[in-house]
């Protein structure tokens, strides 16, 4: 059993890197002691499939092992299989139906059939189309049962989904788009025009797929989607119920974010797969473009661990795919193999085999492989009648007219190449527009010299891998597009070609051919390890326990996560106070919500922060309301505080607190008047060359501080580009200045060192209190904003028990009358008694209220304020501070959106007569 390595005992992994290695080992550890399970099933299992590609109705075995719980060799109790519910569009078995009530199932051909085959540590049940109609409820219920025994599920999808979700939006749309290949070209005005229908088609035939799955969920079970089809299907599961454990998985390659943002469809899209806790490709690169994609199109946070939104997070990683290596190694060494290898080398005697074999599909780059083969021929005439290309182009979405005009096109290149260089005797290239069984296909890879793969893209490919796995004694060599996902796994031994320039691939040829036999080896061998060693098997035990460790996280994350505002007690708490005092954030909390879609946001409306207009009316009653003070607390400068706000009765406190008014009286400033400004004209320089050169950002110059913001230039460049103002500004401007940087999502803020909200909000209080004359304690406090980092000083202003550390603040008094009550503080919400100091009473803290920082009117006379008592009597209870969306925060609540806190003001305002 794994433990600590040191002293054998069991350790307790604290890090996700740590359970995910504890992991790999208890596989490990399971596979060395339970062997024969895994060989007997997989051997079972290939070979009923490999006879003769028909599946025999009568065997009770299926692509997936039948028991959950079984005795071991030993007669012990082997471990318990986790449940798995593979989804794809297609069954691992097609089905041809033979009478009313009576059907054949034949394997059907792809990578992902052949992966997903190798797939046998879990208790899995595969959940798909059978790729025919079956109208009729007798056939449905014969198919049905057959399957079962296969532990398949089937989804029934009718000729009109099927023709415009699979053939049209499926292969049609998406399939070209992601392999870079853009829509077809004859009929692009007629697929723009029928998107939305096959669009819809799409989505429906995703919640047929997700009917299935929902009436087969049991708790508990890992839920894995598969490819482009399924897009859809995450969001419709987790909309069933949230609890389930959903993966995605895409076996294509995905596309740069400037191809996606072509798909009308590019946001619904993105945002279902999202829902998935887990979201995975064959290369980094794909899963690169897929963060990118939701960064650009959505305008979401991209980070090291995948996608997050609204501190939801979905992971994305990747995870390449393998073959079954160990069942094409023992496959060669059955009888009927060799008889077919013997058959071969006989036929072939004399020439140099080299062999392709794809689906016919446009992404597999045939044409263009026959004419590379073409250019070698034509330049090396004395090999034309010593080397034969065996293509094994396999039918494929046969009702696409792209693929038809494909079959007719390789054809005639075919013909004519033969009918240049075929003698009576002998044709250089052999054809096959058909698919061949498990075991010709073993021996056809076996005596194969050079192996041709084209792809002009291609998710992963494993006919490459099969073809290695084939070559232990040949070693053979493999030519690989660098547009395949293997390139990236295959590379270092395979000879890797851009197929698209067919003078390298032919010359690439005429090198495989000469290769002697000991770079063969090498490059051989390096394959073989890794096609050994990266198996199905591998990929999809990493995948299911990087999902479930996904879930754990999740946990673990939301418990860090504030929890919302408990909106009933926050108002019912306001009605029973009598002098309550509400700070308001201005900007992303009182503010009209804009669409920051990167491109499409309304940069220019925003640039402009306006008030929810739906708070105009809460806010007036609020404001009017003796019992209630209301203060807005914001970095925007003076001007845009009072174009908002001006016409209500409240406090505007504008720079972060650095200027103060009550809307009925002047502007007063707490500045001190030799506060070090000399920083502000080389910031000011700097910003503005950045501002030249990132396209949508730009700045504000305000008296205390300048702001860079970047939320609507390209979210990527914005970041590089704040990063390397950042490393500018601490090495020159700023290094030596009394300044704070505060770095928010999408900004840079540049301010006089110690303004936050929090180091102001002692003084305002003490202005607010002197002021209005207030004789009771403030004994309710209601702090809403999204305040960034350093300002989030201000929650923790109220909390009535501080850290030790705590630096000391400027205080404030009560003016006369004096005699309150001192200040009952209970406990703060989850602060450990160890890590706090005494309870902090306001009434004893000598205020500098009159002095350097005091309130100075901005032209005219001084304020005095008398010695005073307790200026809070604050039940821990009856106050709420609260982030708007940002879930981590000081702040003890969440609210989501602004839109929330127009509810929550609209409920305070509706209490008040
Ligand atoms: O079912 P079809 O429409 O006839 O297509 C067959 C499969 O083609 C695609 O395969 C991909 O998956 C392979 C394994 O991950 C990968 O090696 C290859 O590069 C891909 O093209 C498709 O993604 C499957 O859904 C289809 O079943
Ligand atoms: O006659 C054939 C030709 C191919 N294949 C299988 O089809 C799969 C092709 O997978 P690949 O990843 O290369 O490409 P895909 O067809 O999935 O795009 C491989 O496992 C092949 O063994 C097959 O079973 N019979």
């Amino acid at each position: 059993m794994p433990g600590n390595k040191y002293n054998g005992t069991p350790v307790t992994p604290r890090t996700r890197l740590e359970r995910l290695l504890l992991n790999r080992e208890l596989r490990k550890f399971n596979r060395f002691f339970n062997p024969s399970d895994e060989l007997d099933d997989g051997l079972k299992e290939a070979e009923l499939f490999a006879n003769d590609s028909v599946l025999n109705k009568d065997e009770n075995c299926g692509p997936f092992n039948e028991e959950t719980f079984s005795e071991g060799v030993d007669g012990s109790e082997r471990l318990h299989k986790q449940r798995l519910l593979v989804v794809a569009n297609r069954l691992p078995v097609s089905a041809v139906r033979k009478g009313e009530d009576s059907w054949q199932l034949e394997m059907s051909v792809g990578g992902l059939v052949s992966a997903l085959l190798g797939v046998k540590e879990f208790d899995a049940r595969w959940i798909g189309w059978a790729g025919v109609n079956v109208p009729d409820e007798i056939g449905q219920k014969a198919l049905t049962t057959a399957l079962a025994e296969k532990r398949c599920i089937p989804v029934f999808l009718d000729e009109d989904i099927v023709h415009q979700y699979y053939n049209g939006y499926c292969n049609n749309m998406l399939w070209p788009l992601f392999h870079y290949l853009g829509l077809p070209q004859e009929d692009r005005l007629a697929t723009t025009r029928s998107f939305q229908s096959q669009f819809d088609a799409y989505k429906k035939a995703n919640q047929m797929f997700a009917d299935v799955v929902n009436k087969h969920y049991k708790e508990g079970d890992v839920v894995w989607c598969h490819d482009y089809h399924l897009m859809f299907l995450p969001k419709c599961l987790k909309e069933y119920n949230s609890k389930m454990k959903v993966g995605w998985f895409l076996h294509t390659p995905f596309p740069s974010s400037e191809i996606h943002r072509m798909l009308p469809s590019r946001s619904e899209l993105l945002r279902s797969v999202l829902a998935a806790d887990l979201v995975g490709f064959h290369t980094y690169d794909y899963a690169r473009h897929f963060v990118s994609a939701c960064t650009r199109i959505l305008g979401l946070e991209g980070t090291p661990e995948g996608v997050e939104d609204q501190g939801k997070l979905t992971r994305v990683a990747a995870f390449p795919i393998g073959i079954d290596s160990e069942r094409f190694i023992r496959a060669l060494e059955l009888p009927q193999v060799q008889d077919h290898i013997k058959e071969l080398k006989e036929r072939f005697a004399g020439r140099k085999v080299m062999l392709g074999v794809d689906r016919l599909d446009m992404i597999k780059g045939i044409p263009q492989k026959i004419l590379a083969f073409e250019e070698f021929l034509e330049e090396n005439p004395e090999w034309r009648d010593k080397v034969v290309l065996l293509q094994i182009a396999v039918p494929t979405r046969t009702d696409v007219p792209e693929y038809q005009k494909l079959t007719s096109q390789v054809h005639e290149i075919v013909g004519r190449i033969n009918g240049r260089f075929g003698t009576l005797t002998a044709v250089p290239i052999h054809h096959l527009d058909r698919s061949l069984d498990f075991h010709a296909l073993c021996a056809l890879y076996a005596v194969t010299d050079v192996a041709l793969v084209t792809s002009l893209r291609d998710g992963m490919n494993l006919v490459s891998y099969e073809f290695v796995a084939c070559q232990a004694s040949k070693k053979g060599v493999l030519i690989l597009s660098e547009f395949a996902g293997a390139a990236q796994s295959l590379g270092a031994g395979a000879i890797l070609v851009n197929p698209w320039n067919i003078s390298e691939v032919a010359s690439s040829i005429g090198y495989a051919l000469n290769m002697p036999a000991d770079e063969r080896e090498k490059r051989h061998n390096h394959n073989f390890r890794h096609v050994t060693t990266h198996t199905s098997q591998e990929w999809a035990a990493t995948f299911v326990s990087e999902l479930n460790d996904t879930i754990v996280e999740a946990q673990l994350r939301t418990r860090q996560v504030l929890p919302l505002l408990p909106v009933n007690d926050a108002v019912e708490r306001y009605t029973q106070s009598s002098n309550r005092l509400l700070i308001l954030g201005f900007n992303a909390t009182l503010t009209e919500p804009v669409h920051t879609l990167g491109r499409r946001g309304s940069q220019i409306r925003e640039m402009e922060p306006r008030l929810h207009p739906q708070l105009k009316e809460p806010l007036k009653k609020l404001c009017k309301d003796q019992m209630t003070t209301v203060v807005v607390l914001s970095g925007s400068d003076r001007t845009i505080l009072d174009e908002n706000f001006g016409e209500y009765n409240m406090w505007l406190a504008a720079e972060n607190g650095m200027f103060l008014r009550r809307t009925t009286g002047k502007w007063m400033t707490t500045m001190p008047e030799n506060l070090n400004m000399d920083w502000v004209d080389s910031v000011k320089h700097v910003f503005e060359y950045f501002t030249e050169r990132t396209p949508r950002s730009h700045f504000e110059l305000r008296e205390t501080s300048l702001l860079w913001n970047y939320k609507y230039a390209d979210v990527e460049f914005g970041r590089l580009q704040a990063r390397d103002m950042l490393q500018h500004l601490w090495t020159g401007p700023i290094s030596n200045a009394a300044v704070d940087v505060v770095q928010g999502r999408r900004s840079v803020e540049v301010r006089a060192v110690g303004v936050t909200k929090g180091a102001a909000i002692d003084r305002i209080l003490g202005e607010i209190v002197h002021n209005q004359g207030m004789k009771a304690p403030i004994d309710y406090v209601l702090c809403v904003g999204h305040f960034l980092v350093k300002d989030e000083d201000i929650y923790t202003f109220f909390e009535p028990e501080l850290p030790i550390e705590t630096p000391p603040i400027v205080r404030c008094r009560l003016p006369e009358p004096v005699g309150l009550p001192v200040p009952k503080i209970p406990c703060g919400r989850s602060r450990s008694k160890t890590h706090l100091k005494k309870q902090r009473s306001l009434s004893t803290l000598e205020g500098n209220y009159l002095g350097s920082g005091g309130w100075r009117p901005m032209v005219d006379d001084r304020i005095s304020v008398h010695e005073g008592s307790s200026v809070l009597d604050l039940k821990g209870e009856n106050y709420f501070s609260c982030a708007v969306s940002r879930k981590r925060s000081n702040a003890r609540y969440l609210l989501g959106t602004t839109d929330d806190v127009v509810t929550l003001l609209k409920q305070l305002a509706d209490c008040l007569h």
